[in-house]
């Protein structure tokens, strides 16, 4: 694959090739601040300061002081309903034999690209309105189950708001994504520092897994890279160090968008499936 005739910033966002959180200010940095959408983030996310412990109802004060330090955390058997879990798993590839998925780009601003070699999935958006509810008709109609689901990762972002002070979540975004045999999504961030839009970007990632016969060797694990620059007081970035994480049905994976770099190894079974609200 050539990548030299892309965009710079997917070029970058593809190899990784960004800058730890700039601390003191050299003309480096000032010159690196000119190129905002290459930059990690260097507004850090607090999730410890100040919290309000009586409102915690899924999470709890260990978990958020290891998605703050460490930078993910998994919850498994998060529905722990294996009825709705067989129903979500139909809706979502029901949507997929539908037809109802497009195939997945890469797009930042005006640029819009596509390679299946770097990204192979089909996603569809789903848009909720101010009350919860599916915007399409149709769609709410096909899909209740996954809505349920969306219930619950709204209580999260809900808890987020009650226990962290300043936290102040903007808007969820959500997609149901599918991958077929030999899909992959090649290393990435989520989001990215941008001086217009450093409030506005994703925040948090949240990927609940529906492969329910997921076994060694079906591959399309998440491979997350564990350097985590919204730690501080990581003892030295260890860049290459990751962990693999298997799509497991009723596998919750929350993440920080905009520090941990992450990839879809390519998959030897289909479909997999995943479904990802992201908090702003
Ligand atoms: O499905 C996954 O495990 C991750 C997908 C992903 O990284 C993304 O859609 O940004
Ligand atoms: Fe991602």
């Amino acid at each position: 694959m050539d990548i030299s005739n892309l965009p710079p910033h997917i070029r970058q966002q593809i190899l990784g090739l960004v800058g730890k959180p700039q601390t003191n200010n050299t003309d480096q940095n000032n010159q690196n601040n000119l190129i905002n959408n290459e930059k990690v983030s260097n507004v850090l996310i607090d999730l410890t300061s100040n919290i309000n412990v009586e409102n915690f109802k899924i999470l709890n004060k260990e978990s958020l002081s290891q998605l703050e330090k460490k930078g993910y955390l998994i919850i498994d058997n998060f529905l722990n309903d294996l009825n709705k879990i067989n129903l979500i798993y139909d809706e979502s590839y029901n949507q997929f034999k539908e037809n109802k998925l497009i195939e997945a780009g890469m797009n930042k601003g005006t640029d819009k690209w596509k390679d299946k070699s770097i990204r192979g999935d089909y996603i569809q958006w789903i848009h909720r309105d101010s009350n919860n509810r599916i915007q399409d008709k149709d769609l709410s109609f096909s899909i209740p189950n996954i809505n349920y689901l969306l219930d619950k990762l709204d209580l999260i972002k809900t808890e987020f708001d009650k226990v962290i002070p300043n936290f102040k979540s903007i808007k969820t975004q959500t997609q149901l994504a599918v991958y077929l045999n030999g899909g992959r999504y090649i290393k990435h961030r989520d989001s990215f520092y941008s001086s217009e839009s450093s409030t506005v970007s994703r925040r948090i990632t949240m990927i609940y897994y529906v492969n329910k016969d997921w076994k060694n060797g079906d591959g399309g694990e998440l491979r997350l890279y564990t350097d985590n620059p919204n730690n501080i007081n990581q003892k030295e970035s260890n860049q290459n160090e990751f962990i693999d994480i298997e799509p497991i049905a009723d596998r919750l994976l929350i993440f920080l968008s905009p520090f941990l770099e992450h990839e879809v190894l390519p998959c030897n079974f289909e479909p997999r499936i995943a479904i990802t609200t992201w908090i702003y």
